[in-house]
């Protein structure tokens, strides 16, 4: 929590000022109920009509004075609780880049958004309230009581009386409320999600009339969030009748014995108004507190989920004295003894994999699906650490190299397309800062897109929708393809990036990657792009279970074999199905 706190820091004399005009206006409010004893007992009383304009023209000016104070208070607390908000926001987006795969695991996406939208939000406005009003009302609340105390000590004491069972009962109050609003901003994240969900997958819930079953889980998820909130507003609506109740039974007894010792001479008509003046604005300070209360409890909640963010440790970071960059990277790999699980599981998706990827060699990595393809290629530009064994690059360990180093010279292809709203061109130039529109070009030939390109209504100005919407998949993939080779990368990572190609296609792709003489690593399902590969490793329940040549492991390696026959003979099965 401090660490948000010290947000504030570069904004301490705008809060400085505001906190000083606020303080103003309550001395004001403080200041008026004296006044009007002043005039009531002194003016009206004793018919002295200068005395009731002096005291009246008085109570205009300083009520003026609060008026202004007011404005530019507002004005100072505005400044710095948006200024802090955005402060906190910018950090918060910052910290979640620096996140490691292992880091995005413990949160949902859809909470980190909440998190940096609505939480953030939630403490801004907290802010301002506070410069605003948050401590003028108890501040009122204590005032109040001291001033009715000075007017008459005794008639004080009758309001003061209700004092502690009122502490007592709004921090009670308090507490409570913390738990229903974590539990709130909690269900907020889970229909966040469900829509978010929802929206991505349109198109399949609409292809497997699954709309209704959708509407269900929302509405679900929508009912727990109204519950809960419910809940939490239910106990603030509580909170401000039993204040009232308490305060203004002290405003009866003080009016009860005020009236009494009117009749005694011990005190005076003005004094017992001013203190029931004091008693109905501390009665109104009491409101304001439980209003105060609730957005409390739901900035304390906000700001626990907030400081989850910045205190989570990001676990993949640079060595303390990384290994200085090579002027010219070979793209040799290699894997030794590597085993590797997930952060949080206990059983090795990997187990002892060794193998070398020679300077520009094509390997290709074959296996059944969960075999651990995908995992072995996000350990090559650390998205995640592995557990035991060695991974180096040109012969450097990658955990010693700078983080930054090791993944400029990889290009990473995943399985997943995604694309980015913008043009053609933004998308393929995404892949390296400053690109030329030639380096684009040249890209998108090598990844065999340019031709289609040139057919799109505005070339490489046209624009992609939402996640490649308008595009084919084999057009979204060798996009995706051309925005990893425009880095012109030593290394690069296809995983399954070609499995919507035709074979032409396909072939043609693989013949001019050989011009960036990048060693390649490809994750494949098909064969025939194994057969072109230098060599071939193949995967089997995370280890390898065997590696070589195509000609080699269709003599030595049953599976391989087996693999081999049944592709081939769904080729000419296809082709026979063609023919005929
Ligand atoms: N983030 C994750 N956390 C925990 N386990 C995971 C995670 N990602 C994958 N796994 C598990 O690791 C194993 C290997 O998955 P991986 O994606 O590497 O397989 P794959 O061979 O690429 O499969 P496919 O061909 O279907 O893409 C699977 O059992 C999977 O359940």
């Amino acid at each position: 929590m401090s660490k948000i706190f010290s947000f504030l820091k570069p904004y301490r004399i705008h809060m400085a000022i505001a906190l000083f005009l606020m303080l103003v206006e309550l001395i004001v409010e403080l200041w008026q109920p004296l006044l009007m004893a002043r005039i009531i007992d002194e003016g009206v009383l004793k018919k002295d009509l200068n005395l009731v304009l002096q005291g009246g023209a008085i109570m205009l000016g300083v009520s003026a004075l609060a008026f202004a104070s007011g404005i530019i208070n507002s004005f100072y607390a505005g400044h710095a609780s948006q200024s802090f908000g955005y402060d906190v926001r910018k950090a918060l987006f910052e910290k979640v880049q620096s996140f490691s795969f292992a880091n995005f695991d413990r949160f949902s996406t859809s909470s980190l958004v909440t998190r940096m939208t609505n939480d953030v939000t939630m403490i801004q406005n907290t802010v301002f309230m506070s410069l605003r009003i948050m401590l003028r009302a108890p501040l009122l609340i204590i005032g109040g009581l001291v001033m009715a105390m000075v007017v008459d000590l005794k008639l004080g004491l009758i309001l003061a009386g209700v004092t502690p069972f009122l502490i007592l009962f709004l921090s009670w109050a308090m507490i409570k409320a913390r738990g229903y609003f974590l539990s709130m901003q909690k269900n907020l994240d889970r229909v966040n999600s469900v829509l978010r969900e929802n929206l991505t997958a349109m198109r399949l819930i609409k292809a497997f009339l699954r709309g209704g079953h959708e509407i269900g889980r929302f509405m679900e998820a929508n009912g727990r969030l109204r519950e809960k909130t419910v809940s939490a507003f239910r106990l603030i609506e509580y909170t401000t009748p039993v204040l009232m109740l308490a305060m203004n039974a002290g405003i009866l007894a003080v009016l009860w014995f005020g009236s009494f010792e009117v009749s005694t001479g011990e005190t005076k008509v003005g004094e017992v108004v001013a203190i029931i003046n004091y008693g109905t604005r501390i009665t109104s300070a009491l409101s304001i507190v439980s209003m105060i209360i609730m957005i409390f409890s739901r900035a304390r909640a906000s700001g626990q989920r907030i400081a989850e963010v910045f205190e989570t440790e990001v676990d993949l970071v640079d060595a303390p004295l990384p290994y200085k960059e090579k002027p010219v990277p070979y793209g040799k790999i290699e894997f030794k003894s590597v085993s590797f699980q997930y952060p949080g599981t206990s059983t090795p998706v990997l187990e002892n994999i060794s193998f070398t990827a020679k300077p520009g060699s094509t390997v290709a990595i074959l296996g059944a699906t969960g075999s651990g393809k995908t995992s072995l290629f996000q350990l090559i530009p650390r998205l995640y650490d592995i557990a035991e064994g060695e991974i180096l690059i040109d012969g450097a360990d990658i955990r010693k190299m700078k983080l930054e180093t090791l993944r400029r010279q990889i290009g990473y292809v995943p399985q997943d397309v995604l694309l980015f709203t913008g043009t053609v061109a933004e998308n393929i130039s995404w892949g390296k800062e400053n690109a030329s529109e030639q380096d684009i070009t040249e890209a998108a030939v090598n990844a065999q897109i340019h031709e289609s390109i040139e057919k799109f209504p505005e070339g490489y100005e046209s624009r992609i929708g939402q996640k490649g919407v308008n595009l084919s998949g084999g057009q979204k993939q060798r996009i995706s393809i051309a925005r990893a080779l425009v880095r012109k990368p030593k290394i690069l990572l296809l995983d399954d990036s070609t499995s919507a190609l035709d074979m032409k296609t396909e072939s043609n792709l693989l013949k001019a990657l050989k011009k960036y003489k990048c060693t390649t690593l490809i994750i494949t399902q098909k064969i025939s792009t194994a057969m072109s590969a230098d060599s071939i490793l193949l995967l089997e329940d995370g280890k390898i279970k065997a590696a070589g040549t195509h000609a080699m492991l269709i003599r030595t390696e049953p599976l391989y074999r087996r693999i081999y026959e049944t592709q081939l003979e769904e080729e000419n099965r296809l082709y026979a199905e063609g023919i005929n």
